[in-house]
């Protein structure tokens, strides 16, 4: 089985709008209901759980009557950090599941397509996981204090990671664990969390497309992107 495990804890501040980001419209639907379209249609995914924000179950649950979103199986509250909020989930995925693999996602990455979602879930069942990942083409400065810069890091040993970042569900559920008894609270992204741990992460195929949209600016690249794919599809 395969258990996409999305992300919708955050409140988006840096959008600027009282709306948490993955609960604004975008041509009349919610970023989130985009999102979980993208795992509803996949052939290859099971089950769907949300972390959501306190104050918004009901509201996500209603959209996800409206929208047809039927796997989804549970609604989790978030947690502090980011990576408190991806414990919730799994801790809650594994009353239900065992054996499993689960695809982290971002709510906030709506333009996740079907091949990125099965090269994820390929490269998990291969390498044990599977990171969405894309490389770096712009030239990469390392700064203190974001104003100037005297050090330039190679950008070919670096890659840009994305979700989903798919893992075993045991093995998440180690990591958490094993985060707890070290004091890791606050661990960017699962695959940040396996390397604090001393695990190597497999990439599987991410894209440009897949924006994570974080600004206000984001909003207006993910319409363009959607006018683009709909008149794709009418072609
Ligand atoms: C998981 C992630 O999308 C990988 O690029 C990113 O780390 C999420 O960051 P956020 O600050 O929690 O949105």
């Amino acid at each position: 089985m395969n258990i996409a495990l999305i992300i919708a804890g955050g409140r988006g501040e840096r959008t600027h709008q009282d709306i948490p980001k993955q609960f604004i419209n975008v041509f009349d639907k919610p970023i989130i209901i985009y999102t979980l379209e993208a795992f509803q249609k996949h052939p290859d995914i099971d089950a769907v759980y949300v972390v959501c924000l306190d104050g918004w179950h009901e509201i996500l649950k209603a959209y996800a009557k409206q929208f047809n979103i039927t796997k989804l199986m549970g609604i989790v509250s978030g947690g502090e950090t980011g990576q408190a909020s991806i414990r919730n989930g799994l801790f809650a995925i594994k009353e239900k599941f065992n054996d499993d693999i689960v695809l982290v996602h971002d709510a906030v990455r709506p333009m996740v397509s079907a091949e990125i979602i099965s090269d994820s879930i390929a490269k998990c069942r291969l390498f044990g996981s599977g990171v969405a990942a894309i490389p770096c083409v712009e030239a990469m400065l390392v700064t203190e204090d974001k104003v100037s810069s005297s050090f330039i890091y190679d950008r070919d040993r670096l890659m840009r990671t994305q979700t989903p970042q798919a893992f075993p569900l045991g093995k998440l559920i180690w990591a958490h664990e094993e985060a707890k008894k070290r004091g890791i609270t606050n661990s960017v992204a699962s695959c940040t969390l396996m390397i604090e741990l001393g695990q190597t992460i497999y990439f599987s195929a991410g894209s440009e497309k897949n924006i994570k949209i974080t600004t206000t600016e984001d909003i207006e690249i993910f319409k363009a992107l959607l006018t683009t794919k709909n008149a794709d599809w009418l072609k």
